[in-house]
């Protein structure tokens, strides 16, 4: 029998140094689903998100993966030694062999020409880009990102979202995802997991932007990007973003 779930979470607790860093969470991933992790800094969203890929101890709860699994994760952070100087080409060559699905996800993720480029010389976005290719050259089932859109501006993080659902589409992978870009977690995601150590309320983007706990951790913020993206304009821009003083209709 095949199991409906590529990974399944239940009332996983995590505790270092006398604190508890994840308490009882539960959740479920399926292929072709995209699931956000939200959270205020220091949530635990890190720390649940590398308990699931058991690269940490778990302390309660149970973890059921299915059998195979294949991960693709993007990590938050790359650190490189910046006396060692790799080219994109090289980075994504590390234990992996140049074959047609490399290059087809080079294609997909559009790092192709950028192969020959210093990895340190990227900016945000180009990194960004290299480091999905990574992810997903391994033929992922699921894919994991932590916070896949950080540093980028507001077209950087629309393009880099455009790009992961078309990956899901194409791979019919699983996506789990670390985001704090609400506006974008609103509109790009099958389900929140709204997380502070424990989860505090999860299920339908729409549902969970209406309940009392998300709107206690997020209701400013989400008011502030309403107001971002529906500020009135009583001014015109330029065809290159200059500002073009108002008319005045004396007729
Ligand atoms: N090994 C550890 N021992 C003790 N505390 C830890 C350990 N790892 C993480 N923490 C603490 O656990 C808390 C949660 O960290 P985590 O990185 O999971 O949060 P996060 O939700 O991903 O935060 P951010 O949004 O800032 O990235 C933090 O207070 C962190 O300092």
């Amino acid at each position: 029998m095949t199991e409906p779930f590529l990974l399944k979470a239940e009332s996983l607790s995590i505790h270092r140094q006398g604190r508890t860093l994840v308490d009882k969470a539960s959740l479920s991933l399926q292929a072709g689903k995209v699931v956000s992790l939200i959270g205020p800094n220091g949530a635990g969203k890190t720390t649940l998100i590398r308990a699931l890929m058991k690269l940490l101890k778990i302390d309660e709860g149970h973890l059921h993966i299915k059998e195979g699994l294949r991960i693709g994760y993007m990590p938050q952070k790359l650190n490189l030694d910046a006396s060692l100087p790799i080219t994109v080409l090289a980075f994504l060559s590390l234990n992996q062999k140049r074959d047609e699905h490399f290059f087809e996800s080079a294609e997909k993720t559009d790092v192709r020409c950028i192969f020959e480029r210093p990895m340190q010389s990227l900016s945000g976005g180009e990194l960004q880009r290299v480091l999905l290719c990574r992810a997903i050259l391994k033929k992922p089932q699921l894919l994991i990102l932590d916070e896949p859109a950080q540093g980028l501006d507001v077209n950087g993080q629309a393009e880099l979202y455009r790009l992961i659902a078309q990956l899901r589409d194409e791979l019919n992978c699983g996506v789990l995802m670390v985001s704090h870009d609400l506006h974008f977690v609103m509109a790009a995601t099958d389900e929140v997991i709204c997380l502070n150590q424990h989860i505090c309320c999860h299920g339908h983007p729409e549902k969970v932007s209406l309940h009392p706990e998300y709107l206690k951790l997020f209701g400013q913020q989400q008011a502030a990007n309403v107001a971002l993206y529906t500020h009135h304009h009583d001014h015109q821009h330029g065809v290159h973003g200059e500002l073009i003083e108002p008319c005045n209709h004396n007729h």
